[in-house]
């Protein structure tokens, strides 16, 4: 069933800019990366998913429901963690976390009970009472996680997470993201900009350029297998390029790796025994496989 649909999707703000444009796209549970470039359009469609702003035309369905008329009903299933530090420094996390789930309709109780809960899930039950303007970095981007599951919702809007992390608290981040949809069985949204970040957690992918969709699907489907062999020896790579090249075949290099068409049925046992005429140690010989970056065409667009 598709958690999220929308169709001919269009938003131009107040000056003319087009931020979304023409956007049809039908989105399955699980946990999805939202990617593009700063400015390609990916809070706006959080936004409007979220019914804080309206389609300029086109029409989006969220669990099947209208955020445009049916604002509230979309809200109780749908957790939504903003980019920007929005947090007070002086309440703690649980009294915080414990409002928001006032605010979503839960009895005093079962608000303090849960945000309990949530905080434990996000690493900060042992700090929950502490200020949060106390707090590194990391621990408010988990608190902004905590609020935005604390009233239990169907589906996670995650706007640029890893924001202001370093590699630690990022990876930590992912992590908890990872977890967040295998084991409690909550869809997610990541919108990033760092593709490889959302390579390594999200099952698929919607890709975004301009406000227009580049492409929607699961990322096994991105990754097939290329009909480009990758080979790496231990030692040797500049002898076994020259080597494959006298024996007729294209040879690029990318790093440690050598590429090599397959433009010929036996290219495979052909670099096979250039390998062993040079008495070289081979590491690898494979068909390399499609990367997610390829979709964007310049390569400035993204940070991979
Ligand atoms: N309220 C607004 N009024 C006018 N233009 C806006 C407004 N909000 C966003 N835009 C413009 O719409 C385009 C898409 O912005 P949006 O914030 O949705 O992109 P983004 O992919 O989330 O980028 P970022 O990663 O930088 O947040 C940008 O050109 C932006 O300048």
């Amino acid at each position: 069933m598709n958690i999220i649909a929308t169709q001919a999707l269009t938003k131009t703000y107040g000056g003319g800019v087009t931020a979304l444009s023409d956007l049809t796209v039908q989105v399955e549970a699980g946990v999805i990366g939202l990617v593009g470039a700063n400015g390609a359009g990916k809070s706006t469609f959080i936004k409007i998913m979220l019914g804080l702003i309206a389609p300029s035309s086109g029409s989006v369905r969220v669990f099947d429901i209208d955020p445009v008329t049916e604002t509230d009903k979309v809200r109780a299933r749908v957790g939504y963690m903003p980019e920007n530090d929005c947090l007070p420094p002086d309440v703690s996390a649980a009294e915080f976390v414990t409002h928001l789930g006032r605010i979503s309709g839960l009895p005093r109780t079962a608000a303090r009970e849960r945000a309990s809960e949530t905080l434990r899930h996000v690493g900060l039950y042992e700090e929950r009472y502490r200020q949060i303007g106390g707090y590194s970095t990391g621990m408010k981007q988990r608190v902004k996680l905590a609020q935005a599951l604390v009233h239990d919702p169907d589906l996670l809007l995650l706007d640029e997470p890893t924001n202001g992390l370093d590699p630690a608290g990022r990876d930590a981040m992912l992590a908890l993201i990872h977890r967040i949809g295998a084991e409690f069985g909550i869809s997610v949204v990541v919108c990033s900009h760092l593709l490889g970040e959302v390579e390594r957690i999200c099952d698929s992918l919607i890709a975004i350029q301009g406000g227009r969709l580049l492409r929607a699907d699961r990322i096994s489907s991105m990754t097939t297998a290329s009909d480009v062999l990758a080979v790496e020896v231990s030692d040797g790579a500049d002898e076994l390029a020259v080597r494959l090249t006298e024996m007729g075949l294209a040879v690029t290099r990318d790093h440690r790796m050598l590429l090599v068409p397959m433009d010929s049925d036996d290219a495979y046992d052909r670099i096979l025994r250039a390998v062993t005429e040079l008495e070289l140690h081979l590491h690898r010989l494979d068909q390399r496989r499609h990367r997610v970056a390829e979709l964007f065409t310049a390569k400035e667009t993204v940070d991979v």
